[in-house]
């Protein structure tokens, strides 16, 4: 497959413009200048998000849910097997997952789709599995995740994805992650975009004890080691390090970046696709915000090179885009202040 030609053509930023009128509304709100805290910066990005001050109500917000497998996940790196990650993608199915629980208490449409999961999905719709690149990524420490025609194929299914939400009314979007082992895809893609060693960014994941945090540490070290110089050049680096689902969700926020649909981040998968969306869309991240902060360090190193602070903070590490979509309610409040508090100069 062909290379998609706007990859790493530089994405138009929010309006500065707009941006200042927001900031102005801000300031001009009968509340004591700061006082609204980072409900306030959320209310500013909203409204420059969306070009419009005073912004709108959010009301469509449509979380996508990227659901693959990992080869790593069969050398020691996560506590469950890999048989968790079919069922889970059944569990959304039927609207029993965490983040299905909290999409329908907010009103969040919730997508998931097979990218690269390890098993056939016998029975569940088409529609799911419609995307699918392969049966398990390859264990990034010994063997490329991807091939790089099958890079380029996640990213377009990304597009695609994006694109067709965007069709749908999102005003919003969620990418969320399904896969166990990709705690370890992830970490190293930070890493090697942040020039970080093994040590610094690798984390528990679904909870692994001190030995297996040793070993997961040295599996990265070894994938970030195997990946070498390669890791100068976004696709070479999802072909290297990530995964089928990771490179469909980083070419979902490109487009959305690009068709300027501002994005609410989730954990450290979700933010590994952000920073992959970030180097091959320069200035994507100029259109997301960071739902939650997750457990897991790279997440937090990964957030700081966006220049992005997490609306939450509640020590979450499910994934599934259930910070994101936890946050949705702040961000809605965000958007009300700045729209229908009064200006202090209306004040009587
Ligand atoms: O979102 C996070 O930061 C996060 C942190 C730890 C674990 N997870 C979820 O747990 C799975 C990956 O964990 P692991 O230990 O198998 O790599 C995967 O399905 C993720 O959605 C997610
Ligand atoms: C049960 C379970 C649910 C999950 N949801 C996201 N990652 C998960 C990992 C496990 C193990």
């Amino acid at each position: 497959m062909a290379a998609d030609p706007l990859l790493h053509e530089p994405v138009t930023p929010p309006s500065a413009d707009v941006r200042a009128q927001a900031t102005a509304r801000l300031a001009a709100l009968a509340t004591p200048p700061g006082a609204l805290g980072l409900l306030g910066d959320l209310a500013v990005w909203i409204a420059t998000v969306q070009g419009q001050v005073p912004p709108a109500p959010v009301d469509r917000v449509r979380a996508v849910i990227f659901a693959g497998d990992h080869g790593v996940a069969d050398h020691g790196v996560s506590a469950f097997p890999k048989a968790i990650t079919p069922a889970m993608v059944r569990t959304f199915l039927l609207g029993k997952a965490g983040v299905s629980v909290l999409a329908a208490q907010h009103g969040v449409s919730v997508r998931v789709l097979d990218l690269g999961v390890e098993d056939d999905l016998d029975g569940v719709p088409d529609e799911v599995t419609a995307f699918k690149i392969r049966r398990g990524s390859g264990a990034i420490h010994l063997e490329d995740a991807l091939t790089e025609d099958e890079t380029l194929r996640a990213i377009a299914a990304g597009e695609t994805v994006a694109a067709e939400e965007i069709a749908a009314g999102a005003q919003l979007l969620i990418g969320g992650d399904m896969g166990i082992g990709n705690t370890t895809p992830a970490s190293a893609l930070i890493a090697a975009s942040l020039g970080l060693p093994a040590h610094e960014v690798t984390g528990r994941g679904t909870g692994i004890d001190e030995a297996g945090l040793v070993h997961k540490t040295q599996v990265v070290q070894q994938a970030l080691d195997r990946a070498g110089d390669r890791v100068a050049d976004p696709l070479e680096t999802l072909t290297a390090l990530g995964s089928a689902d990771l490179a469909a969700a980083a070419g979902f926020m490109a487009a959305a970046a690009r068709a300027g649909v501002p994005v609410l981040l989730d954990g450290v998968i979700s933010v590994a696709a952000a920073i992959m969306a970030e180097r091959l869309a320069p200035g994507a991240a100029s259109w997301f915000a960071a739902g939650h902060r997750s457990t897991e360090p790279a997440q937090s190193f990964a957030l700081d090179k966006l220049g992005l602070v997490p609306v939450l903070d509640l020590g979450m590490r499910l994934g599934e885009g259930s910070g994101a979509v936890a946050a949705v309610p702040v961000v809605r409040s965000a958007a009300l202040l700045l729209s229908e508090v009064a200006l202090l100069s209306d004040l009587t």
